[in-house]
């Protein structure tokens, strides 16, 4: 190999090596804002240059994780790095249970990072209207932080039923994903939110908003007042 060659594979290697920790210590800020605890959440990013995607282990405090914690993935969901095995008593490292939905939100998506938050607020913006299909909010600023959208623009994120476990979810996402070609997010009833991007600093940002929207659609019912309004006037007893 030529000195070209090995400067461009070094790169790459830096590449990869740099966005593994880079999920680590996003899940640690994750963590502070409420949307990892338990073992809870999960999260991706798609090196669509190099055709590989970082994805999380399941079942590890995800606040503590680093770099060498991460499984990378081909394009074809084959593996390219396995996490090593650390000394007894832990487990051997398991992908996120997550791992068919974000490859399912990759394929139908052009999304470059996917976040799993398992949110408070994501909660019970499904609980509080436990028939609704979507979630629908609309004149709240942080609505400009959703890409395609504007202040003014009805928000539509779509909301799925829960399931025993995270892998029974795969149809239903699939459905909705056809059903509302602008979402980048699915809320799961009783259970969190999936929201991604076209990179990380996107599926953060909008996760952000995301989760601003729905904690000042639970304040605003709390208040009386009807979050999905123009007006936020108050609740009638139909809505
Ligand atoms: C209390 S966590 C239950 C599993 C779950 O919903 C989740 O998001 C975490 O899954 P993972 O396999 O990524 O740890
Ligand atoms: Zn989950």
């Amino acid at each position: 190999m030529d000195s070209h060659s090995k400067s461009g594979q070094f790169w790459k290697i830096k590449q990869v090596t740099d966005s593994m920790a880079l999920v680590a210590e996003l899940c640690g800020h994750f963590y502070k804002m409420g949307w990892v605890s338990g073992t809870g959440g999960a999260m991706s990013v798609r090196l669509h240059h190099l055709g590989l995607i970082i994805m999380t282990p399941s079942g590890v405090q995800k606040e503590r994780m680093t770099a060498e914690d991460m499984f990378v993935k081909c394009s074809d969901g084959s593996d390219f790095i396995i996490p090593p095995v650390k000394a007894s008593p832990h487990k051997p490292p398991k992908c996120s249970d997550c791992n068919p939905l974000f490859m399912k939100i990759y394929e139908m998506r052009n999304a470059g990072a996917i976040i799993h938050s398992h949110a408070m607020e994501a909660c019970l913006v499904t609980m509080i209207r436990p028939l609704s299909k979507d979630f629908r909010i609309t004149h709240m600023e942080m609505i400009k932080g959703i890409e395609g959208h504007g202040y003014y623009d009805e928000l539509i994120v779509p909301i799925i039923e829960n399931a025993a476990q995270e892998g029974e979810l795969i149809n239903s996402i699939t459905e909705v994903l056809e059903a509302y070609p602008r979402t980048n997010a699915v809320v799961v009833r009783n259970h969190g939110v999936f929201i991604w991007g076209e990179s990380w600093i996107s599926a953060k940002t909008q996760a952000e908003c995301y989760h601003y929207l729905f904690d000042a659609a639970i304040k605003l019912h709390q208040l009386g007042m009807d979050w999905s309004t123009p007006s936020h006037g108050p609740i009638k007893r139909s809505s």
